[in-house]
């Protein structure tokens, strides 16, 4: 999307013709650095330590970085050695896997000589493919916008939304802010309540800088203040991302998201769930049960970095040396807590039989 006019994705491939680009999201919003990908190891390492994040941003760094590994070894064991190193990037977001199973499938079949281009071709699929899908759930989600503001002519759309499932999250255009931007773009009054996502603030750091870009007014607030602004009729609207959906319907996202969709249950506002349909993860029956939710340095919740005064960047601890601390990632929504899946093929409730009907392809591939 903008940033300043000018128009930016989260990734691509540079001039070069093989290395990676990638905006560094770790140095945001202080510092818009972009960093240069030149192999398999840099592109796992980007997404172990988040210089990438948001599940499709997952998958289509993992699939450029099977194609910096085709430059490297393109033998079978080369090829095995690249999916295994980057299939461990990450546990939760189901997207890893998928683009990482779409390049093997690419590439196992064909002679080495051929895989390199074979790969950076399918990694340029992938990341396209992202694009034109979130474009398809800003069409969709855009629907209910539109219904909202039906009913309140002249008034603002009041959204809500939980860490950042942006453009930043995906190629381009974002899932959950996808409709947003669209809305925006089609002259509708929206407004963004922006969740700041503790401990590693998406929202305040990567969701606030990224509609403020793109000149969508929104305002930042504690991850607690959701509930409230619901019960003063505060919000039209929820939107989040999600890392995996099972096949019930089950919601994996940033954790907070289910404390979130509960106020939401509780005030009748509507819960949505903005998603391409590689995050669908038809192997997993439940959700709570089966999703691996992925737990993180405790200095993400002990350390905050900040921008002082005079412009430098510090970080900073802010609980008491000794006491101990637990970093859970993301949590599970459950399907009875969801309104509606916003995907690209249509707004979906969160069940098997709708996942299924709506993504036939998917389940054959996964009974397979
Ligand atoms: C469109 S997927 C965005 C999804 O990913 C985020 O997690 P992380 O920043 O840890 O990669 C968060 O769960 C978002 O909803």
């Amino acid at each position: 999307m903008k940033v300043d006019g000018k128009h930016f994705r989260s990734i691509w491939r540079e001039r070069d013709g093989w290395a990676i680009g990638a905006i560094d999201q770790r140095r945001l919003p202080h510092e818009f650095v972009v960093a240069r990908l030149t192999s398999c190891e840099d592109a796992a390492v980007a997404i172990r330590d988040m210089l990438v994040r948001g599940a499709p941003l997952i998958g289509a760094t993992a699939a450029y970085g099977m194609a910096l590994a085709m430059r490297e070894d393109a033998s079978d064991a080369g090829l095995k050695r690249a999916y295994d190193t980057l299939v461990v990037a990450r546990p939760t977001a189901i997207n890893l896997k998928w683009a990482l199973d779409e390049m093997h499938a690419a590439l196992a079949p064909i002679d080495p000589v051929e895989r390199a281009e074979t790969a950076y071709s399918r990694a340029d699929e992938i990341a396209e493919q992202d694009v034109e899908i979130n474009r398809g759930i800003a069409d969709n989600g855009l629907k209910l916008i539109e219904a909202i503001a039906a009913k309140k002519p002249g008034e603002v759309v009041n959204l809500l939304t939980h860490c950042n499932a942006g453009w930043l999250a995906t190629v381009d255009w974002g899932t959950a802010t996808a409709p947003i931007y669209l809305a925006h773009e089609r002259g509708i009054k929206v407004h963004v309540w922006v969740d700041e996502t503790r401990p590693r603030n998406q929202g305040a750091s990567l969701t606030a800088w990224e509609l403020g870009h793109h000149g969508v007014p929104h305002t930042v607030i504690p991850d607690n203040t959701g509930g409230h602004l619901m019960q003063h009729g505060m919000v039209d609207l929820a939107i989040v991302g999600t890392d995996r959906v099972a096949a019930n319907g089950d919601v994996c996202n940033k954790i907070g998201t289910y404390l979130k969709a509960l106020a939401a249950h509780d005030n009748g506002v509507p819960f949505y769930v903005a998603l391409p349909s590689p995050t669908i993860d038809f192997a997993v029956g439940d959700g709570i049960r089966d999703i691996p939710i992925e737990q993180r340095s405790g200095t993400e919740v002990t350390d905050m970095t900040g921008r002082t005064a005079d412009g430098r960047l510090e970080t900073v601890r802010i609980v008491p040396e000794g006491s101990p601390v637990a970093n859970y990632a993301f949590d599970v929504t459950p399907a009875r807590l969801v309104t509606g899946l916003i995907t690209e093929r249509g707004v979906l409730k969160p069940d098997r039989a709708s996942l299924a009907a709506a993504f036939p392809e998917r389940i054959a591939a996964a009974a397979e």
